[in-house]
């Protein structure tokens, strides 16, 4: 950032929309501000220097250092979530049965951007339930914490849960649509409309739409966020190096340095301690699978 703008106010952005940004003051007001030039290059927990244009318009001069940012990249894009996040909850579900897979993916994505990941298995009252937490299994092996709860149907004891998780940080939350996202906003944030609502009356769309990263405070004091996303099909992690990958998977990584060669990808040498350990059932055979499908796409080349 250039010193210029030190002397600019401080604005946390709460919400990208195309174009524009929603940024907050330091003294809660929302306004619509503009990136200057052609460049719009901040997310949703970005800290900005920006200037006032009128009453409730702004630009945006200049983006502060990131602390950390959560992402995601495919063969063409990446794409952003968030930037400057306390922690990532991964909220899963006993139905629609989880994906093992995006579950590894967003996982590793936060290892490797350096933010805490928990597990919230949602619908805990559902019969499947045995079978999913047996599927997460290896996840609290491996030192991840799994919250169970079941935000409708025992919305006290979810809350009860879930409230000092929360608190004083900013948790983004990222889950598969139908996982109970809406339910858990609501949950948690008791006027969630509102803010939405004032939102989308500064940006005049007038619509409620969830199409886009959205900011919940969830205390009046703004101590506490809750970052709900959109929902998504493909989680892309071409930003990570192959032979980075093994050490982005706690249970891997545990298993790594016992290999014969140095450059060992897990995959077919002999003398591997990864190999090792699934034959021994140390590292569950689902890991272990999404490692390789992971690395293969990782390894691909790019033409
Ligand atoms: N059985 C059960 N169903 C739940 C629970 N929590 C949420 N649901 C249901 O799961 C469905 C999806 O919940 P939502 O909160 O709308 O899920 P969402 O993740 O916001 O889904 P999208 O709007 O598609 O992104 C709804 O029918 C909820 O009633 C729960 O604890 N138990
Ligand atoms: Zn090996």
């Amino acid at each position: 950032m250039t010193a210029k703008f030190a002397t600019l106010d401080l604005g946390l952005v709460v919400r990208g929309h195309g174009r524009h940004y929603i940024i907050e003051d330091s003294e809660g007001r929302r306004r619509v501000c503009h990136p200057r030039g052609k460049k719009s290059d901040c997310v949703v927990g970005d800290m900005v220097r920006w200037a006032e244009v009128s009453s409730d318009e702004g630009v945006v001069e200049a983006v502060e250092p990131r602390r950390n940012l959560l992402f995601r990249q495919d063969e063409w894009k990446t794409k952003s979530f968030a930037a400057n996040l306390d922690q990532l909850l991964v909220l899963v579900a006993v139905e629609p049965v989880f994906s093992e897979s995006q579950l590894t993916r967003a996982l590793i994505a936060a290892e490797s951007a350096g933010i805490a990941a928990t597990i919230a298995l949602n619908k805990t009252d559902l019969p499947g339930a045995a079978t999913q937490r047996a599927r997460l299994q290896p996840y609290r092996d491996m030192g991840i914490e799994v919250l169970e709860v079941a935000l409708k149907a025992d919305p006290l004891a979810s809350r009860a849960l879930l409230a000092p998780w929360l608190e004083g940080k900013r948790s983004f939350v990222l889950g598969p649509s139908g996982t109970g996202k809406s339910t858990l906003i609501n949950l948690l944030i008791p006027n969630a409309a509102a803010q939405v609502g004032d939102i989308s009356v500064a940006l005049n769309s007038g619509r409620h739409t969830t199409t886009t990263t959205q900011w919940y405070w969830m205390d009046e004091r703004r101590q506490t966020a809750l970052i709900d996303s959109p929902g998504f099909q493909e989680f892309g992690l071409k930003q990570i190096e192959p032979m980075q990958l093994p050490l982005l998977m706690p249970d891997l990584k545990k298993h790594a340095d016992h290999c014969r060669f140095y450059n060992c990808t897990h995959m077919h040498e002999p003398g591997c301690g990864v190999r090792d350990a699934v034959d021994a059932g140390l590292i569950s055979p689902s890991r272990y699978r999404i490692y390789g499908e992971i690395l293969q796409e990782l390894s691909s080349k790019r033409w």
